[in-house]
């Protein structure tokens, strides 16, 4: 499974310690680098999950919030910022999500391990989750 890393200055050390883990698990990874401002980190990433080119994001920087705010942005794109593993594996459940945000500033190594985890491990239930999911992309497509 190929996954994109992206990371501000904020979030680089997170960032570099959750690639080592998952590349001792045998995902396929790319690090799109450390970027001067978040909004530029979470388009790279973003694009390549939308273009398919990296099935999840993983963005780090000082909170996590930034970056999803920018991810969100793009047509496709959902992210979510957790700072626990119960939401992390919710939102791949519930939400579909595809981009996962974390904050260096917030978070232990340890605890992001088992964030990142927790998302991973998790899969989307669809059901009456998609209608909802499909909702979300209304609005995308409207605009509004
Ligand atoms: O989450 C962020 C954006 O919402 C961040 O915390 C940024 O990493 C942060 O704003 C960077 O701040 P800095 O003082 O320029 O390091």
């Amino acid at each position: 499974m190929k996954l994109i890393f992206a990371s501000d200055s904020a979030g680089t050390d997170l960032k570099k310690a959750i690639y080592e883990y998952l590349m001792g698990k045998g995902y396929a990874l790319t690090d799109a680098g450390e970027f001067k401002d978040y909004p530029d980190a979470a388009r790279k990433a973003a694009h390549a999950v939308a273009d398919g080119e990296a099935r999840f994001g993983f963005l780090f920087c000082g909170t996590g919030i930034g970056m999803s705010m920018a991810a969100n942005k793009v047509r496709g794109v959902r992210a979510a910022v957790c700072t626990e593993p119960y939401s992390a594996k919710m939102t791949r459940m519930h939400n579909d999500a595809n981009v996962l945000c974390l904050g260096g500033r917030v978070l232990g190594t340890e605890l992001a391990k088992l964030i990142v985890d927790a998302f991973l491990d998790a899969g989307y239930e669809g059901g009456r989750h998609q209608r909802r999911v499909d909702l979300i992309c209304d609005i995308e497509k409207q605009g509004r």
